[in-house]
């Protein structure tokens, strides 16, 4: 397959509703893609970096300029690549995993489709539908939490996930189990804002039966949550910390988490976050799929990765109408708490051209 030139493509969508976090509130998107073409075939990336370094240290612009400086330009003096050699040639450049992840799936993508080949089968899926999650941001105040929780639990969602942070989260929890009963699957998301120092107000969650406490400390302080795992019961997942699958190994030789939120744009790609699910069900730690507000393309690729064998609890693949009143892909809609993994070759679905020309801020071409 030999490639002839890449698009990157910025689009800007509105959110829903704002989506409140520890470490602010997001009201659009203003996304990165990255189409592959080739003699064969094109191909489709998503990369997830937010607009501002708030969640990683990878923020949108600076994901474009690594594109086009040196990630590109580096697949076009590669000879006879293919997607699984994709991260050998781009890994001299230290970090961007999220730029690395968009450039290596679209050339996935083109490769796949090129080959007839679904994604889903490529990963090793063995499921055709999985159940679907939903993150549920912070609020101004308990009553419009439980509206929303509500909302979300008529939609069909099969676990609720509560952002907290400091001064909201033992009050919002209770009033969730409170109120929605003690079979809700029920887990928390604190994207690093606590401490050490903040184990006794973690611990006050332990009654409340929670799957897992998400990223409680800093990303960088792996040994902090081994700490951690001392001092509370809910089991600690991770997210932000887990950015390879050395770094997964790590940790779970540390005992700094029993469950693994894995999100292929934080850890390189999806052929890592495969490498990633294989650790993890090595060691017996249950993994999930994260979510990073995606268009319909990244929601693609994550609902097929959901699909392999370790994913056991339910992720963050939420439907497109979660985040977007209309997607760039046909939408992901829920069915019964399930999205069904797409079946056609590559990543199954393409952005529908009148959609995303509304919503393009920017086009580049690159030849190579
Ligand atoms: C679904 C969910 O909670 N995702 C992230 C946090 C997050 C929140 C808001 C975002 C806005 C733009 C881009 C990425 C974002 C990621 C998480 O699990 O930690
Ligand atoms: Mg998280």
């Amino acid at each position: 397959m030999k490639l002839t030139g890449i698009e990157l493509r910025r689009v800007g969508m509105p959110l829903v509703a704002p989506f409140r976090t520890s470490f602010g509130v997001q009201h659009e998107r203003d996304v990165l893609l990255v189409r592959v073409v080739t003699d064969q075939a094109e191909g489709w990336g998503e990369c997830v970096a937010m607009g501002d370094p708030l969640y990683s240290p990878e923020y949108v612009d600076a994901a474009a300029d690594v594109l086009r400086r040196f990630l590109i330009p580096a697949l076009g003096d590669a000879d006879r690549l293919t997607a699984d050699r994709v991260g050998h040639v781009l890994h001299g450049f230290k970090g961007h995993r999220m730029a690395k992840c968009a450039l290596e799936a679209a050339v996935l993508d083109a490769e796949l489709r090129a080959e007839g080949r679904p994604l889903a089968r490529e990963l090793g899926a063995v499921r055709d539908s999985v159940p679907c999650g939903v993150s549920v941001g912070i609020m101004d105040s308990v009553p419009e939490l439980l509206d929303a929780v509500s909302g979300y639990i008529d939609a069909g969602y099969v676990r609720i996930k509560l952002k907290i942070e400091p001064g909201w989260d033992v009050e919002p929890v209770r009033a969730v189990r409170e109120r929605f009963g003690d079979e809700l699957l029920l887990q928390v998301d604190a994207n690093t804002a606590y401490t050490l120092a903040d184990a006794g107000q973690l611990a006050r969650l332990d009654p409340f039966d929670l799957l897992l406490i998400e990223q409680p400390l800093d990303e960088e302080d792996v040994l902090g949550h081994a700490q951690l795992a001392k001092l509370v019961t809910t089991p600690i997942c991770l997210d932000e910390s887990i950015t390879s699958a050395a770094t997964a190994a790590a940790a779970i030789s540390l005992g700094a988490c029993r469950i693994v939120n894995i999100k292929p744009g934080r850890v390189g790609g999806y052929l890592e976050a495969r490498r990633i699910h294989d650790v993890c069900m090595a060691h017996g730690i249950a993994v999930w799929c994260g979510g990073m507000l995606e268009t319909g393309i990244g929601r693609a690729a994550n609902v097929a990765l959901a699909a392999l064998p370790g994913f056991t609890l339910p992720g963050d693949t939420s439907a497109s109408d979660r985040y977007f009143s209309t997607d760039i892909t046909e939408p992901f809609v829920l069915d019964a708490g399930y999205l069904t993994v797409p079946t056609g070759p590559g990543l199954g679905v393409a952005p529908l051209s009148d959609q995303l020309d509304a919503v393009t801020t920017s086009t580049e071409w690159i030849s190579l």
